[in-house]
C-alpha cells in the first residue's frame, strides 16, 4: 500500500495540521428574541437555553456575548397580537418595540454587527410574510410594506437587512428604498433559498408569529427542489444581495454547496430553531453528546460552503469553548 491515509490521522498535531475547515467566533451570528417590557426573560419552551428579552435585558445579553467574541446578532420582535394587523403597520411605526431596540443595541455597542429581519408575519394579524387577499399573498404590494420595514431599520443604525420573506424582487426592491434615501452602505443578506421547512415550528412559538391559515407554500421553496435555488440565487445576486442564505442548515447541505459553486457571493446557512431544539432535546435525554454534536454540525455546515452560520447555539459553544 502507497496510500495509507491514516498516517495523515495518527496524532493531534498532524491531524490539526491537515484540517481541512476551521470555525470561530467570527463566523457566527446570535439570532435574538425580543418582548415588551421591563426586566423580562422567558426561556422559549420548544428551545431550552434561548430567551425572549425585554430591550434592557438584551442589551445585557449582547453585551455578555460581545464579551465572547461574539458580535453578530439577528433580531426578532415578538409583537403582542392587539398591535398585528393586514398590513404590518407596527413593523414601521417610530416608536414600535422593534426600532427601539435596533436603536438601543447600535448605541449602545457601535461595533456590534447588527441585522435586522424582514418580513411582515410577526406583524401580520394573517400570520404571513405578504398582504393577503382573498386567501392569496400578494407580492408587489408587499414589497412596499418590506421597502418601508428596511428602510426603518436602516434609520435606527442597522448595519446589514435580511429580507426573510421569499417575495419576488424584494431585494431590488428594497436595495433601491435603501440607495434612494443615503443608506448605499447598508447590506443586504437575501433568504435566497428558503424551503417551506417543519423546522421552523419553535421559532413561531417563540414569536407567536405561526400563519393563521393555510401554510407558505406558495412563497417559501418545495424541499425537494435543489435547481431551483440556483434561479433564486441569480436573481437575488442580480438584484444586489451581499451575502445568500440558505436554510434551513443542515438538510440542504447540498444547496449551501451548490450556491457556493455557483456565485461568488459569501453565503450564509440558518440552524434554524427545529435543528437546534431537535438536538437539544437529544442531548437531553443523554442520547448524543452535545458538545460534540454541535461542533459537528456547525463545522458541517462551514464545510459546506457556508462563512456566516445564524445559530441558537452560538453563544453556549463559545461560552462552552465546544469548537
Ligand atoms: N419571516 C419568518 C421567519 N424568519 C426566520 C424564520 C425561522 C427561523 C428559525 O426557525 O429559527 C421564519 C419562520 C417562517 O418563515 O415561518
Ligand atoms: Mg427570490
Amino acid at each position: 500500500m502507497l496510500q495509507r491515509p491514516r498516517r495523515n490521522r495518527k496524532s493531534e498535531v498532524i491531524r490539526q495540521m491537515v484540517q481541512e475547515t476551521h470555525i470561530s467566533a467570527a463566523n457566527l451570528i446570535f439570532p435574538l428574541f425580543i418582548i415588551e417590557g421591563n426586566n423580562q426573560k422567558t426561556e422559549v419552551a420548544s428551545m431550552p437555553g434561548i430567551f425572549r428579552y425585554s430591550i434592557d435585558n438584551l442589551l445585557r445579553e449582547v453585551e455578555s456575548c460581545m464579551k465572547l467574541g461574539l458580535k453578530s446578532f439577528d433580531l426578532f420582535p415578538n409583537i403582542s397580537e392587539e398591535l398585528k394587523d393586514k398590513y404590518a403597520t407596527e413593523s414601521h411605526r417610530e416608536e414600535s418595540l422593534y426600532l427601539r431596540a435596533i436603536k438601543q443595541v447600535k448605541q449602545n455597542f457601535p461595533e456590534a454587527c447588527v441585522i435586522t429581519d424582514v418580513a411582515m408575519d410577526p406583524y401580520s394579524s394573517d400570520g404571513h410574510d405578504g398582504i393577503v387577499e382573498n386567501g392569496e399573498i400578494l407580492n408587489d404590494e408587499t414589497l412596499e410594506v418590506l421597502g418601508k420595514m428596511a428602510l426603518a431599520h436602516a434609520r435606527m443604525g442597522a448595519d446589514i437587512i435580511a429580507p426573510s420573506d421569499m417575495m419576488d424582487g424584494r431585494v431590488g426592491y428594497i436595495r433601491q428604498v435603501l440607495d434612494d434615501n443615503g443608506f448605499s452602505g447598508v447590506s443586504i443578506m437575501s433568504y435566497c433559498a428558503k424551503y417551506a421547512s417543519a423546522f421552523y415550528g419553535p421559532f413561531r412559538d417563540a414569536l407567536n408569529s405561526a400563519p393563521k391559515f393555510g401554510d407558505k407554500k406558495t412563497y417559501q421553496m418545495n424541499p425537494a427542489n435543489q435547481r431551483e435555488a440556483l434561479i433564486e440565487a441569480q436573481l437575488d445576486e442580480a438584484e444586489g444581495a451581499d451575502f445568500l442564505m440558505v436554510k434551513p442548515g443542515l438538510p440542504y447541505l447540498d444547496v449551501i454547496k451548490l450556491l457556493k459553486d455557483n456565485t461568488e457571493l459569501p453565503i450564509a446557512a440558518y440552524n434554524v430553531s427545529g435543528e437546534y431544539a431537535m438536538l437539544k432535546a437529544a442531548a437531553e435525554r443523554g442520547w448524543l453528546n452535545e458538545q460534540r454534536a454541535v461542533a459537528e454540525v456547525l463545522t458541517s455546515l462551514r464545510r459546506a460552503g457556508a462563512s456566516a452560520i445564524l445559530t441558537y447555539h452560538a453563544k453556549e459553544v463559545l461560552e462552552n469553548k465546544w469548537l
